[in-house]
């Protein structure tokens, strides 16, 4: 139920809004001045305040910029009487939601109220997915490989040492490296993820570094490389090793002078950049193959971050089970489903593959397919074949 407060050192006046406001389905709390308003406002986050400008003790105009600075969600609506509609005019410009005149016009009062309302949930929903969209995604996972990997980044990400992570497809080194971001001073700058597998090797060196217009048939116009872009950020170079000879010549001539030049430039730009760089491959082995170069090699991995896969740290099934049981389950809108423990041990048991995203598939299939609880039967007939 939405919560109004009533502040007016008029009783008669907060008797007629109470009762009002109250037919109309609102929850409604009344103070007979600024202070006792006060001493509500910060008891109770309410949905909207109506507060008279001329109250003893702490007048509307000191109780609204007291409210703005605690709760600048909470929208507050003037009462104004004679001769303080200026007054009621500079609140608004102050912060105040509106104003309404004394005696209060009741159907315009009440669509004051319900904007203001509507207005009030609109922002904290936006906030919710603000949060939500933004927010980096927890590493999950108490086993010693996982602990071991969280120490790391809590002493690694505040340097500026460029770090290799290694592991499976999808074993969680994305996120590794966004935690790295996240917990660096670089956080407030970007984050650009790039995948060298992804990009024909023709193009890498345009993506990379960017290029003036003209320098190559598709070059129409001038192109802002990814180095640049995350210019006082981190670059996320996925996939490493798939790139071509040539790129990783241009990286390590990037890396160890701190400057770049877009393809078809003459001038150098001077970038500041850490790199975070990951791969599913053995670089050591591919260095010996001649597909990768062992002094960029050297130079990407200062530190060395391999992530198991999910066959090497069994312990954390149970915790990435519950996990993805709650996340999918909010994402349908349904109750979380129960597991029952002999379910749990036969998840445990099964020879995964690397990814991550294997176990998560599997959970949302067993959410699909089983009832309430879901069983070992389930497990067995819905998720482990053979
Ligand atoms: N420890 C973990 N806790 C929770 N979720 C995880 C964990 N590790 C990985 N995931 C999730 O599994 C998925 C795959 O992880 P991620 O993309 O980081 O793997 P990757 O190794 O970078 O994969 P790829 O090699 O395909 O780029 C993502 O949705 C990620 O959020």
């Amino acid at each position: 139920m939405q919560q109004i407060l009533i502040i007016d050192d008029e009783r008669a006046i907060r008797k007629t809004l109470s009762e009002i406001l109250g037919y109309e389905g609102f929850k409604v709390d009344e103070a007979a001045d600024g202070e006792e308003g006060w001493k509500l406002f910060c008891a109770t986050t309410y949905d909207a305040v109506l507060c008279d400008i001329k109250m003893p003790k702490i007048d509307g105009l000191e109780f609204l910029s007291r409210a703005t600075e605690k709760n600048p969600d909470v929208p507050v609506i003037m009462i104004s009487g004679h001769g303080t509609i200026e007054t009621a005019v500079d609140a608004v410009k102050k912060g105040a939601y509106d104003y309404v005149a004394k005696p209060p016009d009741l159907n315009r009062l009440l669509i004051t109220i319900r904007n203001a309302v509507d207005k009030n949930s609109l922002a904290k929903e936006t906030k919710v997915l603000k949060r939500k969209v933004n927010r980096v995604q927890e590493i999950i996972g108490e086993s010693e490989p996982i602990l071991r990997i969280k120490d790391t980044i809590d002493k690694v990400a505040p340097t500026d040492a460029r770090v290799l992570i290694t592991g499976e497809n999808g074993a969680g080194k994305e996120l590794v490296a966004r935690w790295l971001h996240e917990k660096s001073n670089r956080s407030n700058g970007p984050l650009v993820e790039v995948n060298c597998a992804a990009i024909p090797s023709e193009l890498i060196e345009s993506e990379l570094f960017g290029h003036e217009k003209g320098s190559f048939t598709s070059a129409i116009k001038q192109r802002i490389g990814k180095f640049e872009q995350a210019s006082g950020g981190t670059l996320f170079l996925d996939e490493i090793g798939d790139m071509s000879l040539s790129a990783q010549a241009k990286v390590l001539r990037a890396l160890q002078e701190g400057k770049i030049t877009r393809v078809g430039a003459d001038k150098e730009i001077a970038v500041d950049v850490r790199v975070i760089a990951a791969t599913n491959k053995d670089l050591l082995k591919e260095t010996e193959a001649k597909n990768f170069r062992l002094d960029l090699y050297h130079r990407l991995g200062v530190i060395l971050i391999h992530v198991p896969s999910l066959n090497n740290r069994k312990d954390d099934i149970p915790l990435l089970v519950n996990k993805f049981l709650a996340d999918i389950a909010e994402d349908y809108g349904q109750a979380k489903k129960s597991i029952d423990p002999a379910a749990m041990v036969a998840l445990q048991q099964h020879n995964w593959t690397g990814n991550i995203r294997e176990l998560r598939n599997v959970v949302e299939r067993l959410i699909i397919l089983s009832g309430k609880l879901i069983t070992a039967e389930d497990v067995k007939n819905f998720v482990l074949p053979g």
